[in-house]
Parts: structure tokens; C-alpha cells; sequence
């Protein structure tokens, strides 16, 4: 899959994301499909996404013991999509399991299998306050790159601020997926770590969802974020 930007589907109805797709003429592009739809509309939304010819990261952030996370990763394999996650908070025995699971299916076909270390939502002062962990974002976010590496994963979800060092640590085909994105002038909503395509020089995939989605002109704005982010990717490669 080349670098692109999933485009994050939280709407409620399958109906309601087929026609945003095909109203805004985005079929075809990545998407993302998360809980709130897929918990509703199950494995036949994706089915449909499919036919349509869209890429699918699927993120539903397993995050259980290992032995159900394998079983889980199995059902999720038979569905086909492109990309699943968990919480690398899990563990590496969870980890190791998800990917076990996944490669069940045969390990050409299995989905890509990203960990996604600390939600973008997440601020410092949370880890220090709420879930008394003291050490630096980035330090938490590179160690569980390095361990989601260790345990089979293919890359992982994180902020854009955390990418270069996860390069450093994990080489550059561990894959970094970085959601918080929003083009300039937009709300971050509940999002605390954002940024703007243009900062993500090392991300591989980019998620977009309310700068889209809620944008007046969806495709103006997808297509914005595109060029901004391969704007600044051919400035850092030349
Ligand atoms: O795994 C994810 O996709 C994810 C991880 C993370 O740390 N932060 C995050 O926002 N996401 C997802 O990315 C999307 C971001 O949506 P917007 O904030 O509307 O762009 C949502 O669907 C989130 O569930």
C-alpha cells in the first residue's frame, strides 16, 4: 500500500458513510472504518467498502488477554481488510498473539497489524496524573514501538510528533500511522497531540476524520491535506 490518508468514516449508518463517500466523490479512497460503525453494521459494511475498491484500516484497538486477542485477530482476518490494531498497552505476549492470530490466514495475505502506543488524545499531565506514569510521552511512545516491533507488529499508530524517533528507533519500514491530524484553522476537538499534514514529514499514513468529514467541501480538503503533506514530504526527500 503506498503512502496515503485513511479517511475516518465515524458516522453512525452505513448508509450514512456510503453516501458522504459517493456524494463528495471520494470512492475508492482509504478509509477507516472504527467501533462506532463497525459495532453497528458488522463485517458486511466492509464487504461493501470492498467492492467499492476502497483500502480499509480497520481499528477496533483490541486490547484483551492473549488468547482471546488471537481468537479475535482470526475472525478479523477472514474479513480481508488492510489494517487492524491494539493497544500496545496489552503487552508483548498480546501483541505476539494478535499477529498469530492474524497470520492464521496465511502471513501474505494477513492484514497489517499496528500498535497503537498512546492515543493522540492523551496529554503528559494525563500519564503523570491519571495513570501515574512518569515518564516522557515520547520515551513511553518509543519504548512501546520498539516492544510492538519486538512482538511482530508492523508498524504503529502515534502522534506525528512522536515519528522521527520511532524511525530512529524501529528503521524506516516499521510503518507510523498518525492520527490528530487537522488542517490549519480547525478546532482539535478532543484531540490534544495534533498537526497539520505539513508537519508530517514522517508519517506513512496519515488519519483524517472531523477536518474532512465536517469540512464544507470534503474533497477540497482531502485533496488539501494531500498536497500539503506531499509538499512537504518532497522538501525533506530532495
Ligand atoms: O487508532 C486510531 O485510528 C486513533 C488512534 C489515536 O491515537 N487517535 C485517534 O484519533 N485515532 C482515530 O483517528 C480518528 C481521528 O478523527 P478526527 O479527530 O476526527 O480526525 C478517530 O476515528 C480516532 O478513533
Amino acid at each position: 500500500m503506498n503512502r496515503s490518508i485513511f479517511i475516518a468514516l465515524d458516522f453512525a449508518t452505513q448508509e450514512e458513510a456510503i453516501q458522504f463517500l459517493k456524494n463528495n466523490h471520494l470512492t475508492g479512497a482509504p478509509v477507516k472504518v472504527g467501533m462506532q460503525l463497525f459495532y453497528r453494521e458488522g463485517p458486511s459494511l466492509i464487504q461493501t467498502l470492498k467492492e467499492q475498491g476502497h483500502p480499509i484500516f480497520l481499528d477496533l484497538k483490541l486490547h484483551d488477554i492473549p488468547n482471546t486477542v488471537y481468537q479475535a485477530m482470526k475472525s478479523l482476518a477472514a474479513i480481508e481488510v488492510d489494517m487492524v490494531n491494539v493497544h500496545a498497552s496489552g503487552g508483548f505476549e498480546m501483541m505476539k498473539a494478535a499477529k498469530e492470530g492474524l497470520n492464521e490466514i496465511g502471513s501474505d495475505q494477513s492484514p497489517v497489524l499496528l500498535a497503537v502506543t498512546q492515543l493522540t488524545s492523551t496529554t503528559q499531565d494525563m500519564l503523570r496524573e491519571e495513570l501515574l506514569i512518569n515518564d516522557s510521552m515520547e520515551q513511553i511512545v518509543d519504548s512501546y514501538a520498539a516492544l510492538a516491533q519486538k512482538a511482530g507488529a508492523d508498524g504503529v499508530v502515534s502522534s506525528v510528533w512522536e515519528a522521527q524517533k520511532i524511525k530512529q528507533t524501529c528503521g524506516d519500514d516499521f510503518l507510523t500511522v498518525t492520527p490528530g491530524i487537522r488542517l490549519k484553522g480547525d478546532q482539535s476537538n478532543d484531540q490534544k497531540r495534533v498537526a497539520t499534514p505539513n508537519q508530517a514529514s514522517y508519517s506513512d499514513f496519515l488519519v483524517m476524520g472531523r477536518s474532512i468529514t465536517q469540512s464544507e467541501n470534503p474533497k477540497k480538503s482531502y485533496e488539501q491535506a494531500i498536497k500539503e503533506w506531499n509538499d512537504e514530504h518532497s522538501q525533506t526527500i530532495d
